[in-house]
């Protein structure tokens, strides 16, 4: 495996300080061969690179900061939502806010790529490369979240995309666990989810929306997502929009093991599961879930710890490049 490498960053075409931070093991290391065209295909447009390469997990974060504090601005994340979640991590100062210039970039280099899609990367080969050339940007909300950490103090994390408790939670949890079932991919994800279904009870959870009186109520899963898609292409909560300061609660209730699998599941590709009458959303700025049994919180598809969670929202916290036209 390549060294990190955190070379003098120069200015690239469009007058910005820019790193690379890539994840040649993402999507089962298959990046670290597509990674070479796609460094000349960035090239192209902006340069000589300046490249960071993770060498485990945790090392995106270490590298974004490294990169800020070296006066970069432009912090390519080339992975998968792993890769890309570290970075934004890493982009977080102390205060909890993110510098107004700094872009954050992601390549999708992983295997989902969830950002990018939501983002319309995706739409075209060479569609995160074009949107990086144009030096347009927006701002997307950040997902703050506030938990118990495995070591049962409180720790923050920030995503873009989705955090989950319970249900959905323990299926990303059992699925990274396991080396050969991380191999399959998405399809893993479905082969757990029935395994986790028959084990997994629906569990109280007190749930407390935008300071509202909190209430109890028996859940399996929740999910807090700022865009519509995730999971590797599922419409997760349809009608969510990524960019209007708004979170998404999708609450699947006390369904039973074959309404899970046979009912709910597969409408989760067209977003048909909020039809069903267990499953509700509701929208807003800040949650607050607490259970009394250990219940696991997932942000962005890493598992990080347990219930009591409370999730804020950076309203337009980031910037992210746009495509043209
Ligand atoms: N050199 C490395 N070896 C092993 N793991 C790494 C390395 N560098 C980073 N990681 C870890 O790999 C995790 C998964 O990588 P990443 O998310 O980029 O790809 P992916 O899982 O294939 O894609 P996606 O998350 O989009 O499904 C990251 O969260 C990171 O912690």
């Amino acid at each position: 495996m390549l060294p990190s490498r955190a070379a003098k960053s120069a200015p690239d075409g469009n007058g910005m300080k820019t790193r690379v931070i890539v994840n040649l093991m993402a999507n089962k290391g298959s990046a670290g061969r597509r990674w070479p065209s796609w460094q000349r295909q960035l090239e192209a447009v902006l340069g000589p690179l300046d490249v960071a390469v993770t060498n485990g997990p945790g090392d995106g974060t270490i590298l974004a900061r490294a990169a800020l504090a070296g006066g970069c601005r432009r912090l390519i994340a080339a992975g998968g939502d792993g890769t890309v979640n570290e970075v934004l991590n890493g982009m977080v100062a102390p205060d909890g806010r993110i510098a107004p210039d700094a872009v954050l970039c992601p390549l999708p280099l992983g295997t989902a790529n969830e950002l990018c899609r939501a983002l319309g990367h995706l739409a075209a080969p060479d569609g995160a490369v074009r949107a990086l050339a144009s030096g347009r940007t927006r701002r997307i909300d950040v997902i703050r979240s506030v938990f118990q950490g495995f070591d049962g103090r409180p720790a923050t994390r920030y995503g873009y995309l989705v955090a989950s408790f319970g249900g959905a939670a323990t299926i990303s949890h059992r699925t990274s666990a396991s080396p050969w079932l991380k191999k399959l991919g998405q399809v893993a994800y479905f082969l757990m989810t029935p395994v986790v279904s028959l084990t997994y009870a629906p569990r109280r959870v007190t749930v407390q929306v935008d300071g509202a009186a909190p209430a109890e109520r028996t859940i399996f899963t929740g999910m807090i997502a700022s865009a519509e898609n995730g999971g590797g292409g599922l419409k997760l909560a349809p009608g969510a929009v990524i960019d209007d300061g708004l979170l998404d609660f999708i609450e699947f209730g006390a369904l039973s093991r074959a309404e899970i699998l046979l009912k709910v599941m597969p409408g989760l590709y067209q977003g048909h599961h909020v039809r069903h009458p267990k499953v509700s959303s509701h929208r807003g700025r800040a949650f607050r879930f607490a259970c009394s049994e250990p219940t696991l919180v997932d942000i962005d598809g890493e598992t990080v710890g347990n219930l009591p969670l409370d999730i804020t929202v950076m309203e337009r916290g980031v910037q992210v490049p746009v495509l043209p036209g």
